[in-house]
């Protein structure tokens, strides 16, 4: 199957380059980018030169894109709001996309305007994109030609709570979830926050108290819980280039059940290659997650407050975004899960 990357030259795009170059049932057939247009991409990204061969990145055009009779699927790697300029005609196209952007995660255009200050660019094809963590969905998305990547918080919360919520275990009211991205979460762009001397040794919150993820997580954990869900969502900038690190305090609803969080997520996970339950006690660490798709989860009870305290790291990068993606095109057209992955 023949693939291309739009937005290839940003750090989730750099990282499709990565896992589709090697990908044993793909072909990575185009790349774009408009700064790099006409540039080797070995050269752009030297790190990848032994699997990229003599590919140039070309420019972003999506009506000749989708005027393409060579490839199949489309990863767009693309700001949110640009993403449907190219998702638009693709689709109409025929084509398969794997959007990683946010355009298309909200159930509702009132949601996004409320919180991507913007009215939403493709409202007519919300409804033909599911928003898929793969873990957690059913196979119905697996027709649909236009899908919708999680975010990276969301999914580093989602994977250990919608278990428990579907389990009833924890109250849905009142979450509290503090979250430490590292500073690649923030894309390749140039801004003073992110430089070298602001971010080394130095952590600070960002975003809060309505940063633009709280309304993917509450939407989602809401579908979860069949009721409202109430979520505090403190995102943090840690002195890292990659990792999202969780903290979720919940209340429980019965006392010492913190054999069932962990059978609940035994049934849940127990198959499933890309999620590692650790042992009550044993912290997860970004550092252990670091290149690949998986994300590790563990939890504690305190029974001073009746609260569960519930831990996951990710890579941002690749379960947060495009391992995701990747993992999504495998389960679609009925490839290994893990291929490409490992
Ligand atoms: N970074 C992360 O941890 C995660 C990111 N995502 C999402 O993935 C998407 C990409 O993120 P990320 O890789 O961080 O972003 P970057 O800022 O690193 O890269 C953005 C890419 O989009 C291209 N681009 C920007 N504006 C335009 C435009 N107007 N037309 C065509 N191409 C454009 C840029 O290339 P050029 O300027 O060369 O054309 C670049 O390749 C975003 O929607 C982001 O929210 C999702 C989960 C996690
Ligand atoms: C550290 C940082 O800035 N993180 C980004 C979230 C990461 C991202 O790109 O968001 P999506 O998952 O929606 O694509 C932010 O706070 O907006």
């Amino acid at each position: 199957m023949n693939a291309a990357i739009i937005g290839a030259s940003g750090y989730s795009g750099e990282e499709l380059v990565r896992l589709l170059s090697r990908h044993p049932d793909v072909k990575l057939t185009a790349v774009t980018s408009r700064s790099l247009a006409g540039k080797l991409v070995g050269d752009q990204m030297p790190a990848l030169r032994h699997l990229v061969g003599d590919l140039s990145f070309t420019a972003s055009n999506p009506a000749e894109l989708a005027a393409s009779t060579e490839i199949d699927i489309f990863f767009l790697a693309l700001p949110h709001g640009v993403a449907s300029e190219f998702a638009d005609p693709l689709y109409q196209a025929g084509k398969t996309v794997i959007d990683l952007s946010a355009d298309f995660r909200l159930g509702s255009t009132r949601v996004y305007e409320d919180y991507y200050g913007q009215a939403h660019p493709a409202p007519h094809l919300l409804e033909a994109a599911p928003y898929v963590i793969p873990e957690l969905a059913d196979d119905k998305w697996k027709s649909a030609s236009l899908i919708a990547c999680p975010g990276c918080y969301p999914t580093s919360i989602q994977l250990p709570l919608v278990p428990l919520l579907k389990a009833g275990l924890i109250d849905p009211k009142g979450i509290v979830i503090n979250s430490y991205s590292g500073v690649s979460g923030a894309g390749r762009k140039v801004a003073e926050d992110f430089i070298y001397c602001e971010r080394n040794e130095s952590m600070k919150g960002y975003g809060m108290p309505k940063h633009r993820h709280l309304s993917e997580i509450e939407e989602q954990l809401e579908k979860a819980a069949f009721a409202d869900c109430i979520v505090q969502f403190n995102p943090h900038l840690a002195p890292m280039s990659r990792g999202i690190s969780t903290t979720i305090v919940a209340k429980a609803k019965l006392k010492d059940s913190l054999n069932s969080v962990y059978d609940t997520w035994e049934k849940a996970y127990g198959s499933k290659p890309f999620v590692s339950i650790l042992p009550t006690g044993t912290f997860p660490d970004t550092k252990h997650v670091t290149g690949t798709n998986r994300a590790d989860i563990s939890a504690v009870y305190d029974p001073r407050t009746g609260n569960f305290i519930i831990n996951s790291v990710i890579d941002n990068l690749i379960k947060g975004a495009s391992g995701q993606a990747v993992q999504l095109m495998n389960l679609k057209f009925g490839f290994e899960e893990t291929a490409g992955l490992l």
